[in-house]
């Protein structure tokens, strides 16, 4: 057990306020660590000083943190000069490394003094307190950046403002995803506020590419990066699969081309999968490669798309069949964007989920079984705390899984092909549907077809299949579908990139949770499957 964060800072700060609201936006417990110690010695702390001396309350003050930081699992303020003890100090480091998170509350100093003279009870500032606040903290405040792993400026903000930033940095969830180019996806309510740090401060242009539909989201970016110091090119692209062509790829290379892009710019792509695809891929492009983020915002987007570096268009050959391994230089998976999600959309993005459940983590199909119908019936006005943290646990499992994958196999020449279940079948629904039908719907589909290949060739029960349909289903989700011939589609699923030659190549469950390869399957098979998918 743990503290949710720890708050330091100078006296008068705010700690008391800041952090009473954020353990209430957390629904947690609020502890101030000088309360504890006088409520433990029956004393108050100005009387300690006096008596016993600062190095003895420094003692008391330190194991006082210290049982906190090991048994208490809310928010604990910090006295200002508690983090001057270096035994505070290092349990303190401790605590970050296993997670925690030390908020150094920086307030304006003629705001904090103020407040701190008003409160009294202060021995350090008793006569002056004005001139002492300020020595102290200059003997501090590089103490207490050194030490905190989230610094929160609160000139400006109410505290109710500086709370919610830090309830959402606790609540927010990482995924590292390894290669020769590491990145982190964040997962989490305003996360989006990270851009300018994984921009860096290399850029001084930015391409921001997003879609009509998103526009809210992309006008608030807009407006981050330029406050950050960045130029902003704003280009929208058609919406969803009309955007990824090479016509729209195109004018952005134009764009880019006469604005004066170079290698040290970047691209920001933002929206569902369709716009980080192309916005990868004109980052993998120009400049034969700059830096790209991803803002996704939809659920499809979050749990799959935007992370991975696979970019690219459909073109009249097929889905996705041009296009680039390029890894973006981080994800931003932001909440609160899913507020403006239609049902329908929100819906599709949970066949990759449940895809994830299938392939590997079967702790995803429990919780899709249990949440089902919360999640079916997702309505972006009402997103309620509980559902935001189902959602939030679904993308960081979903994420991790891909990253699991696409960590030690970027080029997809093996492992990787493991999260194509169900999209042999599902990108040639959706090219025969001429992209009408959504992708997470098509994919749902493709593993149905998929389990019942499985089946009629020995690798799973009916059980299972019958499991794809139950929950499938119960999301939502299509898993059937009747308009189209065999031929067909046995004829797109030959140009999947996963064939090689003649030779079919699918990915099928032995198991609830482990995939295999299936190569060259018989033909009766492979359309008796088909002929079930129909029913
Ligand atoms: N690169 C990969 O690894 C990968 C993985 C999975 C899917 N994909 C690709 O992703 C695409 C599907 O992504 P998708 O399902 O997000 O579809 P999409 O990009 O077409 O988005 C669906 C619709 O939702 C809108 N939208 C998105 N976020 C919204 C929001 N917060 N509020 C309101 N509207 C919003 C979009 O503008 C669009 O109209 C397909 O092209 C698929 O091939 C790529
Ligand atoms: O990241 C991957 O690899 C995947 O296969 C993820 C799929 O869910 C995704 O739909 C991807 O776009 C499919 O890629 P493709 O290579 O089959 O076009």
């Amino acid at each position: 057990m743990q503290p949710k964060a720890v708050l330091i800072g100078m006296p008068g700060s705010g700690k008391t306020r800041i952090g009473g609201d954020a353990a209430t936006l957390m629904n947690v417990e609020f502890r101030d660590s000088d309360i504890e110690i006088e409520a433990r010695e029956h004393m108050k702390i100005p009387r300690i000083f006096e008596e016993r001396g600062e190095k003895e309350f420094r003692r008391i003050e330190s194991e006082v943190i210290i049982d906190d930081l090991h048994g208490f699992d809310g928010v604990l303020s910090l006295g200002g000069g508690a983090p001057m003890t270096e035994r505070t100090r290092s349990e303190l480091s401790r605590y970050i490394a296993a997670g925690g998170t030390v908020v150094y509350l920086d307030a304006d100093p003629n705001e904090a003094i103020a407040r701190a003279s008003r409160a009294g009870n202060r021995p350090l500032l008793a006569d002056d307190a004005a001139r002492k606040w300020r020595r102290l903290y200059a003997e501090r405040h590089d103490i207490y950046v050194d030490l905190a792993n989230l610094i929160v400026h609160t000139k400006g903000k109410t505290p109710m403002q500086a709370a919610q930033n830090i309830a959402d940095t606790v609540n927010e969830r990482v995924v590292h995803v390894d290669g020769t180019d590491p990145y982190d996806v964040r997962i989490g309510s305003h996360v989006v506020n990270h851009l300018a740090d994984v921009l860096g401060s290399a850029p001084v242009r930015i391409a921001l590419i997003h879609t009509t539909p998103v526009q809210r989201h992309s006008d608030r970016v807009r407006a981050l990066l330029r406050r950050a110091g960045y130029e902003v090119t704003d280009i929208t692209i058609p919406d969803a699969e009309a955007g990824k062509t090479i016509e729209v790829a195109n004018g952005i290379w134009k764009r880019l081309g006469e604005e004066g892009f170079t290698r040290s710019d970047a691209v920001v792509g933002l929206g569902g999968g369709a716009a980080t695809d192309l916005a990868g891929f004109v980052a993998a492009t120009w400049m034969r490669g700059i830096t790209y983020v991803n803002c996704p915002t939809s659920l499809l987007a979050m749990v799959d798309a935007s992370t991975g570096g696979k970019t690219g268009i459909n073109t009249e050959a097929g889905k996705n069949l041009v296009g680039s391994f390029y890894t973006p230089a981080g994800v931003l998976a932001d909440l609160t964007t899913l507020g403006s999600l239609p049902n329908d959309i929100f819906v599709e993005g949970l066949g990759e989920v449940a895809k994830s459940g299938f392939i590997e983590d079967t702790e995803i199909l429990r919780i899709l079984e249990d949440h089902a119908e919360q999640l079916r019936t997702f309505d972006p006005n009402a997103i309620d705390p509980e559902l935001e943290a189902v959602i939030a646990e679904l993308i960081e499992r979903t994420v991790t899984v891909k990253s699991h994958h696409v960590s030690t196999d970027l080029k997809e020449k093996g492992k990787r092909e493991f999260l194509n279940y169900g999209h042999t079948m599902g990108h040639a629904i959706e090219k025969l549907e001429h992209f009408r039908w959504r992708h997470g719907n098509a994919v749902a589909v493709g593993m149905v077809y998929a389990a019942e290949l499985a089946n009629i060739l020995g690798y799973i029960d009916r059980d299972l299949v019958d499991y794809h349909r139950s929950l499938l289903s119960s999301l939502g989700l299509p898993i059937s579908w009747n308009d189209g011939g065999f031929e067909d589609v046995l004829a797109l699923m030959h140009k999947d990139k996963k064939a090689r030659g003649n030779m079919l190549r699918f990915v099928v469950l032995d198991r609830p949770g482990h995939v295999v390869h299936l190569e060259n399957p018989p033909a009766d098979a492979v359309e008796e499957a088909f002929r079930r998918v129909q029913r």
